[in-house]
């Protein structure tokens, strides 16, 4: 089963991510993308953190990078030592594989591409996050999969989202 999560920044994808990888637990394996904020609260970029516990920043206003959204240099060196192991390997094993985002800064990285692509044709089950605009083809390519459930996450729905795909994911 694929379940792909989309709606504005902030309704709270990765807290939906979050809550259901730790219900499943070792049955799932994948990374989430969190902000981190300077000492006065100021959003100062985004760490990527697998569910292994490893964690690399992604993207900072203070990193001097090519790469860029808004103000935010990307880090893609970083994205890829910490993420790519972890996508070969789901895509290699038969856990849940948790992909939150699959945005504008995680698509710089071809090899991620390339095993987003793999991960989404493979019978691999799936709980991914995206941008509401089709920020790269990519992102169109899975929102226009028939094999997935896609899930608009709003205020009314974000409370009960969690447990919905869980539910789902039992059923399968
Ligand atoms: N169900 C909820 N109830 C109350 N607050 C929530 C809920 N879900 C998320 N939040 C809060 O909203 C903020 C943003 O949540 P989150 O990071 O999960 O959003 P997101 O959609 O993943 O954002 P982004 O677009 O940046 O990836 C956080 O501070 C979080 O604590």
């Amino acid at each position: 089963m694929k379940i792909v999560i989309t709606g504005k920044p902030g309704i709270g994808k990765t807290t939906v991510v979050k809550k259901v990888a730790g219900e499943l637990g070792k049955k799932a394996i994948g990374f989430y993308t969190e902000e981190y904020r300077d000492k006065k609260g100021k959003r100062e970029g985004f760490k990527i953190k697998t569910l292994y516990g490893e964690e690399g920043i992604l993207a900072s206003k203070k990193l001097d990078s090519p790469y860029r959204v808004g103000s935010y240099g990307v880090n893609i060196n970083k994205f890829e030592k910490v993420v790519i192991p972890v996508l070969e390997e789901a895509l290699n094993g038969n856990k849940v594989v948790i992909i939150d985002e699959i945005g504008k800064m995680e698509l710089f990285s071809e090899k991620f591409i390339r095993l987003v692509k793999k991960l989404f044709s493979s019978d691999r089950d799936i709980i991914a996050t995206v941008p509401v605009k089709n920020v790269h083809p990519v992102v169109k390519w899975i929102k226009d999969r028939p094999d997935i459930i896609l899930i608009h996450l709003d205020y009314s729905n974000r409370d009960k989202v969690p447990e919905e795909i869980l539910k789902l994911m039992e059923k399968k």
